[in-house]
C-alpha cells in the first residue's frame, strides 16, 4: 500500500477521521504486516472458490480455519477501523473496501495521483467474478467510485459520491485491467469525473459521477 498524506484530516469531524499519534514509522510497520496478513487471506479465499477437494478435508480446513478466526478475535478494535491520522498527516484506512491494507476483500487498488487525474492498475481474480469469466458490475461500479472519488479529493479535500452513472459498453474479462479518471469541471461544492475501466482491447466499462464536498468542509488548498 502506498503512503498516503492527506492534509485534509486535519480537519477533524468531517468524514468521521480519528486523530491517532501512532508515529508514522511504527504505522508503516504494521502496516506492512497487516498487508501480508491479507495478502495470505486473499489467497485463502481465491483457493476457497476454486478448491476442488473432497467434503471430509474441507471438513478439516474448516475447523483449522476456525481456530485462526479465534485467534484473531482474541484482540479486535470495537468497530470499524475507520480513517486515521497522526500529527505528521500520516493517514491510514486499513479496512476501506477497495485499498484497504488489512481487508483481504479489497483487489487492492494503488491510486497513482497524477497531472490529469488518477490511475490504477488491479488485477482481478475468481473473487470479483459475475458473468462467468467477467467482472462483477458492481465490482466495476465499486472501483469507479473509488477511484473517480479519489479524483475528485485529489488528496486535499473530501468529497462523497453524490451521483454515479456507469455505462458497462461489454464484458470486463478478469485478469489485469487498467482504471482511469479525471476531473471534468467543477461548480462549487460539486466536482464532476469521468471514469473507465479498460482491458488491453480498450474501455469496458466508462462511467461519470458528481462528487460533492460536504457544507462545512474546509475549502482546498490548492
Ligand atoms: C487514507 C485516506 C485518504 C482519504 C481517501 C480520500 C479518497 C477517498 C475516495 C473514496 C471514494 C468513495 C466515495 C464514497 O464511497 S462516498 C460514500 C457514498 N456516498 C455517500 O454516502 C453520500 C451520501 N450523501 C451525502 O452525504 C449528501 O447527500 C451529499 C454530501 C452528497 C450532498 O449533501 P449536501 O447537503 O452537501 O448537498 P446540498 O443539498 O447542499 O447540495 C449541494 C449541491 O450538490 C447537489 N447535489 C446534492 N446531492 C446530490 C447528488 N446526490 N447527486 C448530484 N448532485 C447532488 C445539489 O443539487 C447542490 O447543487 P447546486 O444546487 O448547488 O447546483
Amino acid at each position: 500500500m502506498m503512503s498516503r498524506r492527506f492534509p485534509e484530516a486535519a480537519a477533524v469531524g468531517v468524514g468521521g477521521f480519528v486523530r491517532d499519534d501512532t508515529p508514522t514509522e511504527q504505522v508503516d510497520r504494521r502496516e506492512a504486516v497487516v498487508a501480508s496478513l491479507a495478502g495470505t487471506v486473499r489467497d485463502l479465499v481465491d483457493a476457497t472458490i476454486r478448491t476442488t477437494l473432497g467434503d471430509a478435508e474441507l471438513h478439516r480446513i474448516r475447523d483449522d480455519l476456525a481456530a485462526v478466526v479465534d485467534r484473531l478475535r482474541a484482540g479486535q478494535l470495537p468497530g470499524p477501523a475507520g480513517i486515521r491520522y497522526n500529527s505528521e498527516r500520516r493517514s491510514w484506512n486499513w479496512g476501506n473496501a477497495v485499498m484497504g491494507a488489512a481487508n483481504a476483500l479489497a483487489p487492492p487498488l494503488d491510486v497513482v495521483h497524477d497531472a490529469s487525474g488518477c490511475h490504477a492498475d488491479v488485477d482481478l481474480g475468481a473473487a470479483y467474478e459475475g458473468p462467468p469469466g467477467l467482472v462483477h458490475g458492481g465490482v466495476s461500479a465499486m472501483l469507479l467510485d473509488h477511484i473517480m472519488g479519489e479524483t475528485a479529493s485529489a488528496m486535499r479535500r473530501t468529497t462523497f459520491t453524490g451521483t454515479l452513472t456507469t455505462r458497462y459498453r461489454r464484458g470486463t474479462p478478469l485478469g489485469p485491467l487498467r482504471l482511469e479518471a479525471s476531473i471534468v469541471r467543477e461548480e462549487g461544492r460539486k466536482v464532476f469525473v469521468a471514469g473507465s475501466i479498460a482491458d488491453a482491447d480498450g474501455v469496458t466499462v466508462e462511467a461519470e459521477g458528481v462528487f460533492i464536498q460536504p457544507a462545512g468542509a474546509p475549502a482546498a488548498d490548492g
